[in-house]
């Protein structure tokens, strides 16, 4: 048996006809946080997409050692994996309950009292929130709904797309502790720009470029290595691997990826 929970092998995806993923191939373990970084643009989201079955796609993909590439995305989000995507998507008319109650499932991978016990306990400011309406939240809490949704069902497997994107730097601290509390119970693919937040969240790193994987490794080995960032990312990496904590907090320079990319080019 795999002690990968997800095996992505020579992954391809088109959108409207387009190839914009080309071959991508990426192992996450069963627990932890696995991170996919690279510049705007080279296929990030479309990745996530094409293994949830959202956009046409050739390649394998394996959950739990078990082929999921011939299957509709209903089907292998019902074999437990939970999709955080980039725009947060919040039902905004309806109160956070409501969206939260909305998301709840039956089934091998669905919702228990204990769920909604933990995700009250991850998430403390939503429960005095319930009644409000999604779209009144602040991008951070709208991102805690996003996230919460996922808690809520017993999902083997977390894809999540860029959560502090357009986030504050107080707000980016909060969403990354609710992210590492999630990362103990469910491993989670994460793509994020923040090279201070991979430093806080990820043992492991994907890097891809133009719709390829260009290096995978340890994230301290990438963090630690500015020539590496430089190379692969196209960012200076001042202020970052230089903490060794991995628990650097707000006043640390941020290193967002896509934001230096045009610059550093
Ligand atoms: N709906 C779409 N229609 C046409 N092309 C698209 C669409 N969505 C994405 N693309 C193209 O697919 C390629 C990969 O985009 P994708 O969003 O996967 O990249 P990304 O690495 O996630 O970027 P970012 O960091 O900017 O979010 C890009 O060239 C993009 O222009």
């Amino acid at each position: 048996m795999s002690t990968n929970v997800l095996e992505v092998r020579g992954l391809a995806a088109r959108i409207a006809g387009q190839e914009v993923v080309h071959d991508v191939g990426l192992e996450v373990p069963a627990t932890g946080v696995t991170a996919v970084l690279g510049r705007n643009g080279v296929g990030k989201t479309s990745t996530l997409r094409a293994i949830l079955g959202l956009i046409e796609r050739t390649g394998e993909v394996l959950l739990d050692g078990h082929r999921v590439d011939g299957e509709r995305t209903e089907r292998i989000v019902q074999r437990g994996v939970g999709y955080v995507p980039e725009d947060r998507d919040v039902f905004a008319g309806l109160t956070v309950a409501e969206n939260l109650r909305l998301a709840e499932r039956t089934g091998p991978h669905g919702t228990t009292p204990e769920r909604r016990h933990l995700v009250e306990d991850l998430f403390p400011d939503l429960v005095p929130r319930a009644q409000q309406r999604a779209g009144t939240l602040s991008g951070g809490q709208q991102q805690m709904v996003s996230l919460a949704r996922t808690l809520l069902n017993d999902n083997r497997l977390l894809l999540v797309d860029e959560p502090t994107k357009g986030l504050a730097p107080r707000i980016v601290d909060d969403v990354a502790a609710a992210l590492a509390a999630a990362a103990r119970t469910v491993p989670i693919l994460l793509v994020e720009q923040n090279l201070e937040v991979i430093e806080r969240l990820a043992e492991r790193v994907v890097v891809i470029d133009a719709g390829r994987v260009v290096h995978t490794g340890p994230a301290r080995e990438l963090l630690d290595d500015p020539d590496m960032i430089q190379r692969l990312l196209g960012v200076h990496a001042d202020g970052v691997g230089t903490s060794g904590t991995g628990t650097s907090g707000t006043d640390a320079a941020t290193t967002a990826v896509g934001h230096e990319k045009e610059g550093a080019r």
